[in-house]
């Protein structure tokens, strides 16, 4: 039996909701075959990051030559990549193995405050993954970082935003808006074109670690199953709609989503 192959490039959150862990779940939920390339440890809880461990580059090129040389995928989504040299290893070996269906979720920051991206490694990401990106997902101050801009508050600010990224070579954007101070929680994406907005209230709740990474393993999935860019993005949100809707109240901080949430949706 055949199934489309995922591949997460992805830092490893020992706490289970954001990072690798999130991105499997969502890739085994989306009956997609997850992989992963770990390319930073974190200790960390819903309390926070308490460690942060970068992998050798020799260790993230073994991962990545073994995935790709055999089983290949057909779509990968990167995460937390650290530093300026991690960023680098990984483009060159994208464009090496020729990879399709790259989702690039900038990662810059934890929720609760750590830098999961060195600040100097910012211009490697504008350089060497960008261009090569099939869809960027960045929030806004991730958004507002990469455009070297204060950050948008205003639906009519993210549509220029859009737009304004669109020219650093991605093929789509696509912008998330859950950090908008109130009203919906509304997405934009942009395919060079046409905007579209993908809006759902916006849900009461503090429990929600590792929002991004699973909404964009999830787009990711969808489209390594030849789904088109819009029609990814919509099951994308959806799904991290249902996972928030049923967020766990685990640890003391702030909790994971529920990422089995979407499977009684999809019944
Ligand atoms: N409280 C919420 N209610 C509904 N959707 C939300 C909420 N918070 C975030 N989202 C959605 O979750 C996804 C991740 O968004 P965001 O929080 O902006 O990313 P990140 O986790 O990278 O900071 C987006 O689709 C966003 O609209
Ligand atoms: C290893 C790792 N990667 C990414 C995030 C971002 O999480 P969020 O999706 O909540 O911004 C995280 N906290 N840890």
């Amino acid at each position: 039996m055949s199934i489309p192959k995922t591949l997460t490039i992805a830092g490893s959150d020992s706490g289970g909701g954001a990072g690798i862990q999130a991105d499997i779940k969502t890739f085994q939920e989306l009956h997609t075959f997850g992989m992963s390339v770990i390319t930073a440890l974190t200790a960390q809880n819903t309390l926070g990051v308490h460690g942060v461990f970068p992998q050798s580059l020799e260790a993230i090129e073994a991962q990545l030559d073994a995935v790709l040389s055999d089983i290949g995928t057909d779509a990968i989504k990167t995460g937390m990549l650290f530093s300026a040299e991690i960023i680098t290893l990984v483009a060159n070996k994208l464009k090496e193995y020729e990879a399709k269906n790259i989702v690039v979720d900038p990662v810059m920051i934890a929720k609760g405050g750590a830098s999961l991206l060195q600040e100097e490694a910012v211009r490697a990401l504008i350089e060497k993954l960008l261009p090569i990106a099939t869809v960027i997902t960045p929030n806004l101050p991730e958004a507002a970082k990469l455009l070297g801009r204060q950050e948008m508050e205003t639906i009519g600010e993210m549509k220029r935003a859009a737009i304004d990224l669109h020219k650093m070579g991605p093929k789509y954007i696509v912008l998330k808006g859950g950090h908008l101070l109130d009203g919906p929680a509304v997405d934009l994406l942009y395919d060079g074109k046409t905007t579209y907005e993908l809006k759902t209230e916006r849900i009461q709740t503090k429990h929600t670690h590792g929002t991004g990474c699973t909404f964009a393993a999830a787009i990711a999935a969808e489209l390594a199953k030849g789904k088109t860019i819009k029609e990814a993005t919509e099951v994308a949100k959806s799904f991290i709609t249902a996972a928030i809707s049923e967020s766990l109240s685990i640890g003391s901080g702030i909790g994971p989503t529920n990422h089995a949430a979407f499977r009684r949706l999809a019944r």
